[in-house]
C-alpha cells in the first residue's frame, strides 16, 4: 500500500496558543480520508498546513515520501476546494476549469482537450460556454471539483465544501463526491464538522477535538468500537447517561445512572473502570429492542437489559424513525427517563401511539461506559410519569 500524504507529528502554534498538537497521519494511494470534528479544533489550520499555507511549528509533512516543507503551494502536487468555492465569475465554465493549465503556460489545444475530458467526467460535458451563474448549486460543486481534477493533483483537499448548500443537496453531494473521488482514483482529504458526511464518504476518519486526534479508524471503527467518550458522543447519534459504576467484574459493569436506573454495561475496549467511578453511558438507539408491553415478562437474563414504559411520542421520519419511550426507576420515585428508540423500517408506526406501553431490551455490550471526565456535569433526569423498571 503506498501512502501519498504522511504527516508527521505536527504541531502548529501561535504565539503562546497551540492550535494543532502532535498530529500524524497516513493516507493511502486513492483513499477518502476525512478529518471530523467541531468548529475551532484545528482542522483547517492542518489542512492549510497541507496545502503549504502555513508552517508548521515542529514536525514533518510528506507527500509521494518526500517532505514538502521548502515547497511553496503552487509547487505542491496539491490543490485545494474551498466551502466558497473561490470560482470565477465573470469566465466561463470551460475559462475556470482551464485557469490553471494556462498558468502552467500549456499549449491550447491541450487545454481544450484536457478542459472537454474534465468536464465530461464530472458530468457536465456541454457546460463549457456557460457562466458560472447559470450553473445550479450542485453544478458549481463539481465545477470546482474539476478545475482541480484538470491538474492531476497527487491530494485533493476539501475544506468543508458541502457547507454552504442546502440539506437536500448536501445529502446529494454526499454521495456524488465519493463516486467522483471512486472515478478518478485520486486521494480524498476531506474536512468538516458534519459527522454523516465523513461515515458516508471517507475510507478513514480522524476525529479531532481540541487541536488533537482522539481516534483515526473506519467509520464503522468509530461508530462502533469508538475510544472516547468525546467520539461516541461525536459521532452518530446515542441514548446517554452519567452514571456511578456499582459492580464491576473483568470489564462487565452494573451502574446506576443519575435519573435511577440500574443498567448493566461493558467498560469501553482498555478502559479499566472500578466500583465508585464515575462513567458516561453511550447506547445507540438502534441497540434498544422495542417489544409490545403487557406481554409476559422474560425472566432477566444475564447481560440484558429491560425496562418497561411507554411511548411518550412518534418521531417519523420514514425509515429513519424513532419512538420517545419514558421508563422510571423504581428505585428512585419520581424519575424518568426518555429513551430514543429506532423503529425497525416497515414497522407500521400505526401500532404504536402515545401512552401505550412497550418493553425496552438492549444488551449489556451494546451500553459502552468511558470513565467521565472529574467534574463532569450529572446528565441530569427528567420529570415524573408512571412505568416501572425490571430486573436487568
Ligand atoms: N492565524 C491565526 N492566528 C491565531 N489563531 C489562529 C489562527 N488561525 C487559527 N487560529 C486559531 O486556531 C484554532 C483552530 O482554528 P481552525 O480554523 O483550524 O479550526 P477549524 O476546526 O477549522 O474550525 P472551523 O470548522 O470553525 O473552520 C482556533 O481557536 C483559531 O482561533
Amino acid at each position: 500500500m503506498s501512502i501519498d500524504l504522511e504527516v508527521r507529528t505536527v504541531s502548529k502554534r501561535f504565539g503562546r496558543f497551540t492550535a494543532v498538537h502532535d498530529v500524524s497521519l497516513q493516507v493511502p494511494k486513492g483513499s477518502f480520508f476525512s478529518i471530523l470534528g467541531p468548529s475551532g479544533c484545528g482542522k483547517t489550520t492542518l489542512m492549510r498546513m497541507i496545502a503549504g499555507f502555513e508552517q508548521p511549528s515542529a514536525g514533518d509533512i510528506l507527500i509521494n515520501g518526500a517532505s514538502v516543507l521548502a515547497t511553496p503551494p503552487n509547487r505542491r502536487p496539491v490543490n485545494m476546494v474551498f466551502q466558497h468555492l473561490a470560482l470565477f465569475p465573470m469566465m466561463t465554465v470551460a475559462g475556470n476549469v482551464g485557469y490553471g493549465l494556462r498558468r502552467r503556460g500549456l499549449p491550447r489545444e491541450d487545454i481544450a482537450r484536457k478542459v472537454d475530458a474534465v468536464l465530461a467526467r464530472v458530468g457536465l460535458a456541454t457546460a463549457g460556454p456557460k457562466r458560472i451563474d447559470q450553473l445550479s448549486g450542485g453544478q458549481k460543486q463539481r465545477v470546482a471539483i474539476a478545475r482541480c481534477m484538470v491538474l492531476e493533483p497527487t491530494v485533493l483537499l476539501l475544506d468543508e465544501p458541502l457547507g454552504a448548500l442546502d440539506l437536500k443537496l448536501r445529502e446529494h453531494m454526499k454521495v456524488e463526491l465519493k463516486q467522483l473521488q471512486h472515478q478518478f482514483g485520486t486521494t480524498f482529504v476531506y474536512i468538516t464538522h458534519d459527522q454523516s458526511e465523513a461515515l458516508v464518504m471517507s475510507d478513514q476518519v480522524a476525529v479531532m477535538n481540541g487541536g488533537r486526534f482522539e481516534q483515526v479508524g473506519t467509520p464503522q471503527d468509530l461508530y462502533y468500537r469508538p475510544s472516547s467518550a468525546f467520539v461516541a458522543g461525536f459521532v452518530g447519534d446515542s441514548q446517554r447517561w452519567m452514571a456511578t459504576v456499582t459492580a464491576a467484574d473483568a470489564g462487565r459493569l452494573r451502574v446506576r445512572t443519575d435519573s435511577g436506573l440500574t443498567i448493566a454495561a461493558t467498560a469501553a475496549e482498555g478502559a479499566s473502570i472500578a466500583v465508585g467511578a464515575r462513567v458516561e453511558i453511550f447506547v445507540r438507539p438502534e441497540a434498544i429492542v422495542l417489544e409490545p408491553g403487557g406481554s409476559p415478562a422474560r425472566s432477566a437474563e444475564d447481560g440484558v437489559n429491560q425496562f418497561d414504559g411507554s411511548v411518550d411520542s412518534l418521531l417519523f421520519n420514514g425509515a429513519a424513525s424513532r419512538t420517545l419511550v419514558t421508563v422510571a426507576a423504581a428505585a428512585a420515585p419520581g424519575q424518568r427517563d426518555t429513551l430514543a428508540v429506532a423503529l425497525p423500517a416497515g414497522l407500521p408506526t400505526g401500532g404504536l401511539a402515545p401512552g401505550e406501553a412497550v418493553r425496552l431490551r438492549f444488551p449489556a455490550d451494546r451500553a459502552i461506559a468511558f470513565a467521565a471526565p472529574s467534574g463532569a456535569a450529572p446528565s441530569g433526569a427528567a420529570p415524573s410519569s408512571a412505568a416501572s423498571e425490571t430486573a436487568s
